[in-house]
């Protein structure tokens, strides 16, 4: 069977360079743009303040979003676009932001500029909007004719976001390749597209293995090195070209199944959604048989502090019983699980978490007798 090739691959253009935002008022004018909404929050706007430069030239107007990217609230945010007659739809924050300035944008056929305050998602890459309803329960994933105007990356903005956004930002795009790699190697032949979504994916994962716990301790710092760069580019741009490049091959398959299952259980809501995707990366693997991979990766887990464990995400708790209805919330007939080879079922995603958590034990039995140099 031939794949159905689709490519989004980029923003019209991207800027990541020390100093780019400063250039604001100098893009606006290249694109004719006098009249604009800037979209933001309170968080990512008392970090990105400090950084904005005064638009002297340009007419500015301010909304503040109410926390969640809702279709009422990019109604919102185009109602005071129409209502003002402005001519582009700004966006300063994180990836919740990033998808309402994109979609009320696209309602109205106006560009979207994106300046992230954060390098947890690939969202100001990609153009497409994950919307939720008011109580943050998903509802649908948006894709729009247009791409992102312009995306202005600061890096210095991103060296003093917060490490733990960060961290899950590396492992939301670790899964770009364990989950584009499953459905991927199922094509018996690969259009060029598939082969470059492919190496994307393979990319992020290298680089994120390479790179993250230097950037990890640069970001700790304050500070900026070349890891950290190398890795807020890998989580905005080469996880946006997986996707961009890859579309149904590309995006999600087992990790993000068990992520959307676990949103169901109370006390994993402190995990963040990067966090609930590595540990899903783990039982993909698992289910797979992949145990020397999981061993492989269990140290970069532990460094990062990514939860490989239902320990470590608060849910050691969760018995046999438990175990089965999360399986079963895993693999509900639209889960991207299915993309996976096989035949998936709820008791087989139920015996890889307790495999994973037995592997895991072992694991730490071994680590632990070898620090203590007993044999
Ligand atoms: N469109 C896409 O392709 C795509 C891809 C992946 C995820 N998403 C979506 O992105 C959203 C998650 O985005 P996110 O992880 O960036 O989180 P987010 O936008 O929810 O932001 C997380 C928190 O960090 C704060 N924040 C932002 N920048 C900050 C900074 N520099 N310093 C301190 N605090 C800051 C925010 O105010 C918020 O409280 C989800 O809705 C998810 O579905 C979209
Ligand atoms: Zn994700």
């Amino acid at each position: 069977m031939t794949p159905s090739i689709i490519v989004r691959a980029a923003p019209q253009e991207y800027i990541c360079r020390t100093g780019c935002w400063e250039e604001l008022e100098q893009h606006l004018r290249r694109r004719g743009l006098r009249r604009v909404l800037i979209v933001h929050g309170s968080r990512s706007w008392s970090a990105a303040a400090p950084w904005l430069p005064v638009l002297r030239e340009t007419e500015v107007f301010y909304h503040a979003y109410s926390g969640e990217c809702t279709y009422e609230e990019r109604d919102r945010i185009a109602g005071l676009l129409t209502q003002h007659g402005l001519q582009a739809v700004i966006g300063i924050g994180g990836g919740k932001i990033t998808d309402l300035t994109k979609a009320a944008g696209a309602l109205l056929k106006l560009p979207a500029i994106l300046l992230p305050t954060l390098a947890a998602t690939c969202a100001a890459w990609s153009s497409l909007s994950v919307m939720y309803d008011e109580a943050g329960r998903f509802r649908s994933m948006d894709v729009f004719p247009y791409s992102n105007a312009l995306v202005l990356v600061d890096p210095r903005v991103i060296a003093q976001s917060p490490p733990d956004l960060l961290v899950a930002g590396i492992g939301d795009t670790l899964a770009k390749w364990y989950e584009a790699d499953v459905i991927i190697r199922q094509l018996a032949s690969l259009p060029v597209e598939l082969e470059l979504a492919w190496y994307a994916a393979r990319k992020c994962r290298d680089t994120l293995l390479e790179c993250s716990e230097a950037a990890l301790s640069a970001l700790q710092a304050g500070e900026m090195n070349d890891a950290l760069l190398r890795i807020i580019e890998t989580n905005i741009m080469v996880a946006g070209l997986v996707g961009g490049f890859g579309e149904d091959y590309g995006r999600t398959a087992g990790a993000h199944s068990i992520h959307d299952a676990l949103t169901a259980i109370p006390e994993a809501h402190q995990q963040l959604h990067g966090h609930k995707v590595a540990y899903g990366v783990l039982v993909q693997l698992a289910l797979e048989g992949q145990w020397a991979e999981i061993t492989s990766l269990l140290p970069f887990y532990r460094k990062l502090g990514l939860p490989a464990g239902l320990k470590d995400m608060g849910l050691g708790f969760l018995g046999g019983d438990d175990l089965l209805r999360l399986a079963e919330r895993a693999i509900v007939k639209e889960a991207s699980i299915h993309r996976m080879p096989g035949e998936i079922s709820a008791v087989k995603v139920a015996a890889a978490i307790e495999q994973l958590e037995k592997h895991l034990a072992d694991y730490i039995h071994y680590s632990i007798t070898q620090e203590a140099g007993i044999s």
